[in-house]
């Protein structure tokens, strides 16, 4: 990623987000970036447990239900978008569009769009005060759908600072995000052409080692002779290390678990579809992630994104 001055275009953007552009994907993620402020602010009273589990079977915390909540709130009521789903909903949401009796629904016409949240991405790290983020991807079909069908996808981190990457058919830009003061935000450009270095520097792989086949095991020990572990357990936290420094991130199948941790809709494709659009690779061993077909909403699959060649390394070592 590139450093705050390397884009002598890149300044403060207009009102209403960048330029050009679809403008239902600008006004969605017009809509995460004014949300963020809040979501931030949201979470020092919201570390604790909810009480529920999602539709994956995992514990859910306050603050995951309330992050939820603002997107979903924010997203639905937008021209232009159909349907809505969220890591922490079972089924999709009507956003104005047609939805099927299903409910992973149909969007309608003029309607086109399905927007896939994952509201906290991490959020286990909340008890631990470590990074997390928000993933969102735009599809211009009913969900689930394959990620060739986004038309966008981005993420906001929530690190010492707030950025928000964001991928369209143009590129790959990096905002800084902060409140300005009077209720709304203020985003400024770090860069518009945010390319993956070409020389790798960092890795960081999901799971307990003793989980992982033997393939994927020996993969791992020959990139940590060469790369430098960075793994704080947040997807967004760790794709973005390997966005700004080169690398591969992974959360790998595992031996009980061949399917991974990550879910395909609402973080595997948008990471997928970031990573490619920057110059990298996104495969879930055998297939590029974006081509991987769905049954279910919540499908999870295993993700390897990262630098081409790391990534084409270990589809051979998994052969
Ligand atoms: O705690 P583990 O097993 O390392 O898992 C970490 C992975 O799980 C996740 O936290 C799952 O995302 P959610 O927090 O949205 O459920 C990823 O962000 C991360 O890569
Ligand atoms: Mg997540
Ligand atoms: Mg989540």
């Amino acid at each position: 990623m590139a450093g705050p001055d390397s884009d002598p275009d890149a300044g403060p953007l207009p009102d209403g987000g960048a330029p050009g552009g679809d403008p239902v994907v600008a006004a969605v993620f017009d809509a995460v970036a004014a949300t963020a402020p809040e979501i931030r602010a949201a979470l020092p009273g919201r570390r604790v447990e909810s009480g529920t589990e999602n539709a994956s079977g995992e514990s859910v915390l306050a603050g995951d239900l309330y992050a939820d909540e603002l997107l979903g709130d924010a997203i639905t009521a937008l021209d232009g978008v159909g349907l809505f789903v969220s890591e922490e909903r079972e089924t999709a949401v009507d956003a104005g569009g047609a939805v099927g009796g299903d409910g992973t629904g149909e969007t309608a016409d003029g309607s086109p769009y399905a927007v896939a949240i994952d509201p906290l991405d991490g959020s286990s790290n909340l008890r631990s005060n470590n990074a997390m983020g928000t993933v969102v991807g735009v599809y211009d079909a009913p969900l689930p759908a394959t990620g060739r069908d986004l038309v966008a996808a981005g993420y906001v981190l929530y690190g010492p600072i707030t950025t928000m990457v964001v991928a369209d058919e143009a590129g790959v830009r990096e905002e800084v995000i902060e409140p300005d003061g009077d209720g709304g935000v203020e985003r400024s450009v770090v860069t518009d052409d945010l390319r993956l270095p070409d020389d790798p520097l960092v890795y960081g792989f999901g799971g307990r080692v003793p989980d992982w086949p033997d393939a994927f095991t020996a993969y791992a020990r020959e990139v940590e002779d060469e790369l430098k572990l960075r793994y704080g357990g947040a997807m967004v936290g760790d794709v973005n290390q390997v966005l700004t420094y080169g690398g591969v991130f992974a959360y790998p199948a595992l031996v009980d678990a061949p399917e991974g941790k990550l879910r395909l809709s609402f973080e595997a494709n948008p990471i997928a579809y970031i990573v490619e659009r920057a110059g990298g690779a996104a495969t879930d061993g055998e297939r590029d992630i974006l081509d991987v077909e769905p049954d279910g909403l919540h499908d999870r699959v295993p993700l390897y994104v990262g630098n081409e060649d790391l990534v084409e390394r270990l589809k051979a070592a998994l052969d």
